[in-house]
């Protein structure tokens, strides 16, 4: 009998498939939903001090390979998210969830992780750090300076466990670097990747773009980004010290992008873009076609085949 059971932040979960923050997550209905899937756990819609409208609509576009956002953070607020996720986890004690937060600077994330820790929030949060569509705003994960100092300030008032959600880097000395920063804090995870942020899809027949904001430049999810979040999961495998996992995210829309991104060192995957187009009943689908594999394979566990990618020497 093969299990996709995972451990994160010595937390169990009965499966290592859930949403990424952004997708069917921003109110308590989207919550539940998810709730009641196949998927193990949910993380909310990153939330901000004060609740947001985001950026004007259009701000969404699915493609034939994957998709284009510029939503700009529209949230209901973190206290909102706390209160729900609060709610829920006294109706399932047993469950573990996650909740995302973002702030617009480093006093903004602290008083965020005040309020978690008031609320008396017992999952495992998750610091966005690479949301790609706040007009004016840079994504703060390529400020390397900036990551060392959020996370040498969050880490001398917060206790709880904590992950970050960082953007996707296409240089081996951006990965070393990010790596010798974030080897430095307890952190519980290393969420890789966010969208690819300001690709631009156009729409060829009307010779326009396809979202509102930013002249039509919006981070990119789906087929498009599956290499570069491998990479990015495998690179931070490789050198983040063992007690930091890893959670894969970005191209996931089959069992076998699943299987590549375990392969590769993830414990934990999530499903944005595609969760967006077929709905929370895609973690059924998800799960029997990992097991599937894995039984093919004579998988019993995912440590039985996570971070064993192999090299050609
Ligand atoms: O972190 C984020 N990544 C995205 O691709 N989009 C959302 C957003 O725009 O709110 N945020």
């Amino acid at each position: 009998m093969v299990s996709t059971a995972t451990n994160i932040a010595q937390k169990k979960f009965d499966n290592c498939i859930m949403n990424a923050s952004g997708v069917w997550c921003s109110d308590e209905n989207e919550l539940t939903e998810l709730d009641r899937s196949e998927a193990s756990s949910f993380v909310t819609k990153s939330g901000t001090l004060q609740p947001r409208k985001g950026n004007p609509q259009p701000r969404y576009f699915p493609t034939s390979l994957g998709s284009i956002n510029s939503m700009g953070l529209p949230n209901q607020g973190l206290d909102y998210y706390l209160e729900v996720v609060n709610r829920l986890q006294q109706r399932k004690p047993h469950k573990n969830y996650f909740v995302s937060c973002t702030g617009f600077n480093v006093q903004e994330d602290i008083s965020l992780l005040k309020k978690v820790a008031v609320s008396g929030f017992t999952g495992v949060v998750e610091l966005n750090l690479s949301c790609p569509n706040v007009p004016g705003k840079p994504q703060t994960g390529y400020d390397f300076e900036t990551v060392d100092n959020i996370l040498k300030t969050v880490f001398k008032s917060y206790k709880g466990p904590l992950g970050v959600k960082l953007p996707p880097y296409f240089d081996i000395v951006h990965f070393n670097q990010m790596a010798q920063i974030l080897n430095k804090y307890p952190l519980a995870y290393v969420n890789s990747v966010n969208s690819i942020g300001n690709g631009l899809y156009i729409d060829d027949t009307q010779e326009q773009v396809v979202i509102k904001p930013k002249n039509g430049f919006g981070g990119i999810g789906g087929d498009y980004i599956k290499p570069t979040a491998l990479a990015n999961v495998h690179a931070f495998y490789q050198r983040l010290n063992p007690d930091i996992q890893i959670i894969g995210t970005g191209g996931i829309k089959n069992g076998r992008d699943i299987f590549e991104h375990i392969l590769c060192g993830a414990s934990m995957v999530q499903v944005g873009t595609a969760l967006m187009k077929e709905g929370p009943d895609i973690f059924a689908r998800l799960t029997r076609e990992l097991k599937a594999i894995m039984r093919d394979k004579g998988y019993e566990k995912i440590a039985d085949f996570k971070g064993k990618l192999q090299y050609i020497e």
